[in-house]
């Protein structure tokens, strides 16, 4: 698959008085072209940072320490000129080396962005064809008036909004519609790339379900490629074609959903899934992991997940297992259980499971 988007080795430090807090550490990362994207991971393992970082949209005191995210343009449609000096030999572009004007090209034409708090973000007193329009005429200058209006309308049409509501003020929409009208506009130019972080937390379950079905659908559509950021991870699992689970700043797995969900490699991920009901399938006992993440100013030696790990060995608390294949398929693992060096056979799903259920019992039984 042709790669869109590549993340490498990408560090983002938040400084405090009380020392620097590693919330992306040497993150390596590749999204293909029209791919859906998951990140998910307990709250504060840095998924926010590690998507504003490739978006540019951190402030201080956020601080990309190192790395790259090289974005590669269709080379079917038109660079835009502000960008084409940057291209390298790759035909790549350095988004971390993009000056501002370059940003302002960059952003809604090739990314756009949607928050979860994007629906607030429409200005109150401005129709919400206005403001469609506004982003229209600002990128594709020129077009004329008729044509500005036809692609609104279209655009609303997209998300579920009918015509009649381009000239509605922002207050005159339930959230939903707002959060719609919102992904209209990150669609309005087509981008390559939509980064959502937690589009639909503040709306009601049923129509955050609606929305996300959407996002995905249209993204499918037309080819966009989507990272995406939700708690839910089910919805992830069904959404996703692929899905980064994020620990203390580090991927720790990358895998399709369905590897994911059928045999997730890192203890971590068991946890991370074995914490959620599950409509579907078999009923399992839910176990949570224990313990919590760790202070990311003093990060625990080897690998950052060892302290809670059911299966840690000697290796894990000494040295940080990197990011690799774990067997035939493209399922990505950094954990050491994986390294024929430490372990002849690796675990199965189910030897995981257990190592659980025996942690649980010893604590129930203290
Ligand atoms: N402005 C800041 N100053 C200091 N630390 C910060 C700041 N913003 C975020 N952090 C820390 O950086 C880490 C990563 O935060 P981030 O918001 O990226 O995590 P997250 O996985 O997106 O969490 P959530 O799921 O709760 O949104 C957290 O430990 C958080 O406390």
């Amino acid at each position: 698959m042709d790669a869109l988007l590549e993340v490498k080795s990408l560090s983002v430090d938040y400084e405090a008085m009380d020392g620097a807090v590693h919330a992306v550490k040497s993150v390596d990362l590749t999204l293909h072209r029209g791919e859906v994207l998951g990140l998910a991971g307990e709250s504060g393992c840095g998924k926010s940072t590690l998507a504003f970082a490739i978006a540019r949209l951190l402030r201080p005191p956020a601080m990309i320490t190192s790395g790259q995210v090289i974005y590669y343009p269709d080379p079917e449609k038109e660079t835009p000129p502000a960008l084409l000096d940057r291209l390298d030999a790759n035909n790549g572009i350095d988004i971390m080396k993009l000056s501002m004007a370059q940003l302002r090209s960059f952003r809604w034409k090739e990314l756009a962005v949607v928050f979860q708090s994007a629906m607030n973000a429409l200005n109150p007193v401005l129709s919400i064809g206005d403001q469609i329009i506004d982003v229209l005429h600002t990128h594709w200058p020129g077009k004329g008036k008729d044509y500005y209006h036809k692609r609104a309308v279209e655009l609303l049409d997209l998300v579920g909004i009918a015509a009649d509501r381009l000239r509605s003020y922002p207050h005159e929409l339930s959230g939903g519609m707002r959060q719609r009208v919102a992904i209209a506009i990150a669609l309005a130019l087509r981008p390559e790339l939509i980064i959502m972080d937690e589009p639909t937390t503040a709306l009601d379950v049923v129509v955050q379900r609606e929305i996300l079905d959407l996002i995905a659908g249209l993204c499918r559509e037309f080819n966009t490629a989507l990272i995406f950021i939700t708690h839910d991870l089910s919805l992830l699992l069904e959404l996703s074609d692929r899905i980064a689970i994020m620990y203390a700043g580090n991927i720790v797995e990358q895998a399709t959903s369905e590897q994911l969900y059928r045999q997730p490699r890192h203890p971590y991920s068991y946890g991370l899934l074995n914490a959620f009901p599950t409509l579907h399938g078999p009923r399992l006992q839910m176990i949570g992991i224990p313990g919590s993440p760790p202070d990311l100013r003093a990060m625990p030696t080897g690998c950052a997940f060892h302290p809670r790990c059911p299966m840690a060995f000697e290796a894990c608390r000494g040295v940080v297992p990197p990011l690799e294949p774990s067997g035939p398929t493209e399922q990505l693992v950094a954990c050491h259980l994986y390294n024929p060096r430490f372990l002849n056979q690796p675990p199965s799903t189910a030897q995981i499971a257990r190592s659980y259920s025996e942690l649980a019992e010893r604590k129930r039984r203290r």
